[in-house]
């Protein structure tokens, strides 16, 4: 039976009793429309070529450079390429004195890499400025956090200008061209002005906010008539949806045209919830021989009889790291029948470090873990083990497998990839609980987990209590029903459902053409109207 979404807004029980432990018995989609597979990407075009599918983003784990890169984006396009194959453009995350604009191309399996370096100020003002000190803070909501430079914005563009003429070099006329993420808004419109008329879509993998928060973005028009040179814009949740669509209509950009399809500049756009997933069935299995993993074998003999949480989170502020310890410390507070039960691994590898809002949370979280250790530790026991570096899939797996709870609080997520796996890792017979933040995009579809604002320290700190102590048959009943969607919602339909939405979109411009010039829309935001009269 399907458990209904709750947030947890009670205050913490002290426990009084021992907690009912995992492997002990206890006591007790948002599909988007109209996505019939038509001509998908590799299938058939209408001159009879084989369609070829362009994936481009700013992360591309090349094969040849052998480093992990934690980051769900990567993760998940890995996942859709190695079945269909197809090429995959972006930024080779080199920094050289003189970027050339001709890619390097390296084949891996059916993915054939493209990549071009960047230039020093080309990183700092498009990845480490643009990018993420304003399009990445104000996606989350944190308008405190943005920092405003011309010369990023004007980065960012010349960049974006940049990548579309060396990807213009290895386009061909009948490619599919997927593009990923905030780094490449521009980029579409960049190669119409090139001439290029595929069929072009756009994923956004962070969240996008209501209008009043987006409109601090700088040249906020523009990136908003950029989006509109897609043919169909894809986010993770139907609240990114409805707040993008609420931004095109205040701001007199988009001229809806029917259920989520818009008019920009003379072109039609579908604006569609995509929510990404995981390889469900192979991370499971993943997760059972990840048991068997050297590092899973030392964490858990080194555990003890305690109960293990667990967290794992690129460091970033969007996580909640810093709420989520001073949670943790107010579980111990106010739970001492836990103390020297329980431990809380948080794996953390760095991220961004060259920019200065991600280096200064390093220090600060890891004197907060330092403190609660400090605190409430025991000679015998270390509450948290704080540690920042990247785990392979394989040890991941095996340790969300032995946790009894795992701890995904962001203030702010596009979707969190971590709490899908920590779910498709649990042994069914006795599987360990998830907290996640109603702030995840994945909350849309977890609805087995208990729900937190991870603002709320008491109640997140009342969650771990409860967690814990959840009797079996509960834990069982929770997770069944995330384990249900995540088989349905996986990564490969994902990629299905956006690429169909791409190929029904090209369908209907053919079988309803939009009439050339259309007049302008004509603003319905106060705001606006003041400004032109
Ligand atoms: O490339 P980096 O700057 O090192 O950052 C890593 C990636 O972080 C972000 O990931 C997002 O995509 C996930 C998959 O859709 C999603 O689950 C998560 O909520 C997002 O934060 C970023 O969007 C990627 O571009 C980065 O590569
Ligand atoms: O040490 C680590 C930490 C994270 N990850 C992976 O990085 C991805 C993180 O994706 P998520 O969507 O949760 O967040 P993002 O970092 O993309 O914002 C997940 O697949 C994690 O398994 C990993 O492989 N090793």
């Amino acid at each position: 039976m399907a458990r209904k979404q709750e947030i947890l807004s009670d205050a913490p029980q002290p426990a009084t009793s021992a907690p009912a432990r995992k492997g002990a018995q206890g006591q007790g989609s948002s599909s988007p429309k109209g996505t019939s597979p038509r001509s998908a990407p590799n299938g058939k075009s209408s001159s009879g070529s084989r369609q070829r599918l362009v994936v481009v983003s700013n992360r591309v784990p090349v094969p040849k450079d052998g480093s992990t890169k934690a980051g769900g984006l990567a993760i998940a396009l890995e996942g859709a390429l190695k079945e269909s194959g197809g090429l995959w453009f972006g930024w080779s995350g080199n920094i050289v004195g003189d970027a050339s604009d001709k890619p390097e191309v390296v084949q891996g399996g059916k993915i054939t890499f493209a990549v071009v370096d960047l230039t020093q100020q080309d990183y700092d003002e498009y990845y480490a400025g643009f990018a993420n000190r304003a399009l990445w803070p104000v996606c989350h909501y944190r308008l405190d956090l943005v920092q405003l430079e011309r010369s990023d914005t004007d980065g960012y563009f010349r960049v974006n200008r940049a990548f579309a003429a060396s990807l213009a070099r290895l386009l061909q006329p009948d490619d599919i061209i997927w593009i990923h993420d905030y780094h490449f808004i521009p980029l579409a419109a960049e190669l119409r002005k090139l001439g290029f008329n595929n069929r072009i879509g756009f994923f956004l993998h962070i969240p996008w906010p209501p209008s009043d928060v987006a409109s601090a973005l700088p040249a906020y028009e523009r990136l908003l008539r950029g989006l509109g040179a897609y043919d169909v814009v894809g986010f993770h949740t139907p609240l990114d949806v409805e707040n993008f669509q609420q931004c095109l209509v205040r701001e007199g950009i988009g001229q809806p045209m029917g259920p989520n399809e818009y008019q920009v500049d003379g072109r039609r756009i579908r604006v569609e919830p995509f929510p990404v997933g995981i390889d469900t069935q192979a991370f499971a299995r993943t997760a059972v021989s990840g048991e068997k993993n050297a590092l899973v074998r030392r964490t858990k003999a080194s555990m003890g009889d305690r109960d293990l949480i667990i967290g794992v989170d690129r460091l970033d502020y969007s996580k909640g790291i810093k709420q989520r310890i001073e949670s943790f410390s107010c579980f111990l507070k106010s739970s001492p029948a836990f103390h020297n039960r329980v431990t809380y691994i948080q794996i953390t590898p760095k991220s961004r470090s060259d920019v200065p809002e991600y280096k200064r949370m390093q220090h600060e979280i890891a004197e907060q873990a330092g403190w609660t250790n400090g605190n409430f530790g025991e000679v015998d026991w270390t509450p948290i083990r704080y540690v920042n570096q990247t785990v392979g899939h394989a040890a991941l797996a095996g340790l969300y497998r032995m946790s009894q709870v795992g701890l995904v609080t962001p203030l702010r997520d596009g979707m969190n990839l971590v709490a899908k796996e920590f779910v498709a890792a649990q042994p069914p017979e006795d599987p360990g609980v998830l907290i996640l933040s109603r702030f995840a995009g994945a909350a849309h579809e977890l609805n087995g987990a208990l729900l937190v604002n991870p603002y709320d320290t008491e109640a997140c700190a009342a969650a771990i209590t409860r967690a814990l102590q959840m009797p079996l048959a509960e834990r069982q009943e929770r997770w069944i029903t995330m384990w249900e969607r995540l088989q349905t919602n996986t990564v490969g339909a994902w990629c299905r459902q956006f690429l169909s939405c791409l190929a029904d979109s090209a369908a209907e411009a053919e079988e309803e053409p939009l009439e050339p010039k259309r007049a302008r829309v004509r603003s319905r935001s106060p705001r606006r109207q003041a400004t032109r009269a």
